[in-house]
């Protein structure tokens, strides 16, 4: 039976994670939380799945590709330069990285693309996102996932039309931007809205999270998917068939 190891398990993921993996009795190879050295679980999991802090990533993905573990990456806040580790890694074992694994929200990112795409640049995008009070990144990292759907539609790179935040003297809109906005408060485990603005009509298009067990089913199936896949870098996409 294929076993799932856990990177940040005493986390809400990490928990929620666990106690899926019990419900549907698959087998949890272990987990690690803050001090713990990520090796020995990567050595004895047959996958991997990272629900922690950016920090422990590059030791987290150093372990896996150190026992050739596939792991998938649910972590949010990641940088550029954690991109480029994650592409490295790939090259030696099966990566999917992830800012959302729930099957809504990757069908969604699919759906803003192809808005993006057929709606064209007067129409502005905005991307709202509100989450629970404890969340410590913004934009969230589903936010960001359908910014690069929405900016891969209109054929341009994310980072050269994003806005992030609004506030004091900024000026009108700039034409073709995509502009995000965050919200926190309360135990909200997570919704996104993309609002595409045109003259006269919004289209909308959203998602509700109302718990934390969409994540955790789509990171236990995309881990178990992953477990036999050859070196590369996977998409939830992939994972679903959509
Ligand atoms: N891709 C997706 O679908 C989803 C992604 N997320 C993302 O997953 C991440 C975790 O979210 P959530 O569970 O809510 O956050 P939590 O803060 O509840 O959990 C993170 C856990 O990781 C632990 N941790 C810290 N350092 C390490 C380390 N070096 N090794 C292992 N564990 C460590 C933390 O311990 P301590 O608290 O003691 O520091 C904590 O228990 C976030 O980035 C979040 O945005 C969340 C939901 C869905
Ligand atoms: O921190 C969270 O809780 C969540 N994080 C992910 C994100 O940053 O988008 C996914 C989900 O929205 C919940």
């Amino acid at each position: 039976m294929t076993s799932i190891g856990i990177f940040g398990s005493a986390g809400r993921m990490g928990r929620t994670i666990a106690d899926l993996l019990a419900a549907e009795g698959v087998a949890l190879a272990g987990g690690t939380d803050v001090g713990d050295d990520p090796l020995p679980l990567a050595q004895i999991a047959d996958a991997l799945v990272d629900f922690s802090i950016p920090a422990a990533l590059d030791a987290n993905l150093a372990a896996a590709r150190a026992a050739r573990t596939p792991i998938v990456i649910g972590t949010t806040g990641l940088s550029d330069a954690h991109h480029a580790l994650i592409d490295e890694a790939a090259r030696e074992i099966a990566v999917l990285q992830t800012g959302n694994t729930s099957l809504g929200v990757t069908l969604l990112a699919t759906l803003v693309r192809e808005a993006a795409a057929r709606l064209g640049p007067d129409w502005d995008i905005e991307i709202v996102e509100m989450h629970h009070r404890y969340k410590v990144d913004a934009p969230s990292g589903t936010a960001l996932l359908l910014g690069e759907a929405a900016a891969t539609g209109r054929g341009e790179a994310l980072g050269d039309i994003s806005v992030i935040g609004r506030g004091g003297l900024v000026g009108q809109r700039s034409e073709g931007t995509i502009g995000f906005a965050s919200l926190r408060g309360g135990s909200v485990a997570g919704d996104h809205q993309v609002v595409f603005a045109g003259q006269g009509e919004r289209i909308e298009l959203g998602h509700r999270a109302e718990n934390r067990d969409i994540f955790a089913r789509g990171a236990v199936r995309a881990a178990l998917w992953l477990a036999d896949k050859p070196a590369g870098r996977y998409t939830m996409q992939q994972v679903l068939g959509l």
